[in-house]
């Protein structure tokens, strides 16, 4: 038959793009689509080559499995081939009836015969090992690769703590072969990436965040530097074996795993034997219905014939075993667009960008938000609005926007810029030096913040309103009796009885206790406003040295730096907050309510001793981190800055301290090490 010629071209576009995916995925741990877009182009090359056999080439991705080796790894030559599995391409529970009727087909088995043995394991999302034990001790860890040759990851692989640097008992063959899966869990990629995060918003260069637990894992199984891996949590599941020399003779699959188990290998508790298509269906619903539930990522499900001899009797197709077929779900990231980007505010005041987008079926469910999490992510990710990005949605995690595709950008996709008001309220959002994230100053009366401003200040320790607890706070902020915090001593009766489940003793108890809270001191009252960095120990420390309200509302950052133990951070929110007209008038008129104390006499104290001095850091000191320097300079009343200038008082410069020593000598800018930094506290 002649291939058309539009055919044959697009095969070869196809097998250009897949190579150039599968390099990205396999060999850089960074992919630029989705794995559902992968598929989708690898079946279509796969369809093109089943209607045109000649099409094939023997380079084709359809004919080979994974990637390259990276280069920097030692090549590990497999003794028995670490192979792909085919994928079930009807995605419904029914979709197991097809394979179990191909195995049938090939096995002759009759109507009438019984079911065959299965067994049914999660397909777990993370990356292939080949662990090699000689006499039960590690001796070698080994990617995949291109399935004949992989990468020697030892080192890294023996920073897994579930995996045994020695096999457990007596009875494990000479040589031993474990094949399984290097995952992390979902929490650990939470964290890995909000720690990330962290570090990009420090200002750390050549930090990232990874697009997914797999990629992560990835990354970090083929990282070079062994003290990198180490950091990274990763967990393994054993699932099957490459070479084994002179073991117990076994009959199923299901055996071998349970030896595993034995040797102190882990395997997990859902793989279970199943007989015929109907518990492997069965298996597909319960796993799909637990799938969000699961500490970790899963794409699919595996079906694999369980006895070994019908296993060899139903052999292999070029890079997949015949006995074995992977079922999948609902892809956890797909592709979308960006129509805009909003700013949601958080009952704490943290303002997140949130992309909207064209509603898109990911993980089981149909998403139209997802979150950018903070300025510099957007940045980073370089995401615009009209953008085509890859969305992610596992578990119960908050969907997110894990990449751009940069060759689908429209011309005049607009750049998000972050407000500086809040969304809400209209107070000012400011980002704290260190910090990710905005945030609306205007607590007192964000009306995104109401409920947790009321929580706060009606807590024990701040104006203690007995009777006033959470699910009273949510029905009075809902049904819009107070809106801001005068409005609780607004509240009468009728207000009151008003609401649902609320009887009249009740009533009378909350405004009961709500007139006992007029009578306040000023320390509870300053906690009581939920200032950022004011708890209760800095809010005393305040009214010991202000003595008066009004004197702490209208102290400069200056003055406030004089207070012991307030460093640049909380002076610049006390003043950020007392700066917001909408705060003060909050204030004036839960005074006019009656909310009163006593105030006393500013308490004279001496300056600080480095009060008005700017310091700046550089280069490693022999005993004190950059925090623990900056710490204690900020108590003593410095101002701790990043750059060398004019203004600058000292430097305090350690070990491959660069250029800000070279300026400070150059603008003869006073230097010290850290003795002479002691001192200089110390004076
Ligand atoms: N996004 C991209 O650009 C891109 C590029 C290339 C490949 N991919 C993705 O990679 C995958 C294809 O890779 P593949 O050829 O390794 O096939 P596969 O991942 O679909 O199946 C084989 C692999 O499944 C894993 N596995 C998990 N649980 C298992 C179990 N219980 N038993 C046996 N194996 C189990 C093993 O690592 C094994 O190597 C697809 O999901 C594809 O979308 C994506
Ligand atoms: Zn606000």
């Amino acid at each position: 038959m002649s291939i058309p010629p539009r055919d044959q071209e697009r095969a070869d576009a196809l097998r250009e793009l897949l190579h150039h995916h599968a390099h990205q995925y396999y060999v850089l741990d960074t992919p630029e689509i989705p794995d559902a877009e992968y598929d989708k182009l690898f079946r279509e090359l796969q369809e093109l080559e089943e209607k045109y056999p000649a099409l094939r080439t023997p380079d084709s991705p359809t004919q080979r499995v994974g990637g390259a080796i990276a280069e920097g790894f030692a090549k590990v030559r497999h003794k028995v081939p670490m192979l792909s599995i085919r994928t079930e391409t009807d995605i419904e529970a029914t979709g197991a009836q097809n394979f179990d009727g191909r195995v049938r087909r090939e096995l002759e088995s009759k109507e009438g015969d019984p079911p065959v043995e299965y067994v049914a394991e999660l397909k777990f999302d993370g990356l292939a090992i080949n662990l090699r034990y000689e006499r039960g001790v590690l001796v070698q860890a080994a990617t995949r690769g291109d399935g004949e040759i992989g990468e020697d990851v030892t080192q890294n692989i023996r920073t897994i703590g579930q995996i045994p640097l020695k096999l457990k008992g007596k009875d494990f063959p000479p040589v031993l072969e474990v094949r399984g899966e290097v995952y992390m869990r979902r929490d650990d990629f939470e964290a890995l990436n909000e720690s990330q995060r962290e570090k990009i918003a420090k200002g750390a260069k050549n930090e990232k965040t990874f697009v997914n637990p797999r990629n992560a894992a990835a990354g970090a199984v083929r990282q070079l530097d062994p003290a990198i891996a180490r950091q990274r949590p990763l967990s393994f599941y054993a699932y099957g074996w490459g070479e084994i020399e002179d073991g117990p003779a076994f009959e199923t699959h299901y055996q071998v795993l349970q030896a595993m188990k034995a040797w102190g290998l882990p395997v997990s508790d859902r793989t279970v034997i199943a007989h015929g298509a109907e518990d492997l269906v069965k298996y597909h619903q319960a796993v799909g219905q637990a799938r969000d539930s699961l500490p970790f990522d899963i794409d699919g499900v595996v079906y694999k014939v369980n006895p070994l001899a019908l296993q060899r009797q139903l052999g292999f197709v070029t890079r997949e075993p015949r006995w074995a077929v992977a079922h999948k779900f609902p892809a956890q990231e797909q592709l979308t667009t960006v129509e805009s980007i909003d700013i949601q505010v958080g009952r704490t005041g943290k303002l997140t960008p949130v992309a909207k987008l064209a509603p898109v079926f990911v993980g089981g469910v149909t998403v139209t938000n997802a979150t950018l999490h903070n300025e510099d992510e957007v940045r980073r990710k370089d995401v615009r609005i009209g953008d085509t990005v890859i969305v992610r949605r596992a578990g119960d995690v908050i969907p997110e926007v894990v990449a751009v595709v940069p060759e689908k950008r429209v011309a005049g996709a607009q750049e998000f810029v972050m407000p500086h008001t809040c969304p809400v309220c209209g107070s000012a959002a400011v980002r704290e030096e260190g910090e990710a994230d905005y945030r609306c100053t205007g607590g007192l009366f964000c009306g995104a913040q109401r409920k947790q401003a009321i929580l706060h200040f009606a807590q024990r320790r701040a104006m203690d309103i007995e009777g006033l607890g959470e699910k009273l706070v949510d029905q009075v902020v809902e049904a819009s009796v107070v809106k801001v915090l005068p409005d609780l001593y607004r509240l009468g009766l009728a207000n009151l009885v008003a609401l649902e489940r609320m009887g009249e003793k009740s009533a009378q108890n909350l405004l009961a206790g709500l007139e006992k809270s007029k009578a306040a001191t000023l320390p509870r009252f300053l906690f009581g406003l939920g200032i950022r960095h004011v708890g209760e120990s800095t809010a005393r420390d305040l009214a010991r040295h202000f003595g008066k309200l009004d004197s702490i509302m209208d102290a400069s950052v200056e003055q406030l730096l004089q207070v012991p133990d307030v460093g640049p951070i909380v002076a610049e929110s006390l003043h950020a907050f007392f700066q917001q007209p909408h705060n003060r008038e909050v204030i004036e008129q839960l005074r006019a309510c009656g909310v009163h104390w006593e105030e006393s006499e500013p308490v004279a104290q001496a300056p600080k001793p480095l009060s008005g001095k700017t310091v700046v850091l550089t280069g490693t000191l022999p005993t004190l981190s950059r925090d623990e320097a900056k710490d204690l300079l900020e108590a003593a009343g410095a101002k701790v800055a990043g750059s060398v200038s004019k203004k600058t008082d000292y430097v305090v410069a350690g070990a491959e301290a660069g250029s800000k020593l070279d300026k400070a000598r150059e603008l003869g800018v006073a230097v010290l090490d850290e003795d002479g930094l002691r001192q200089l506290l110390a004076s």
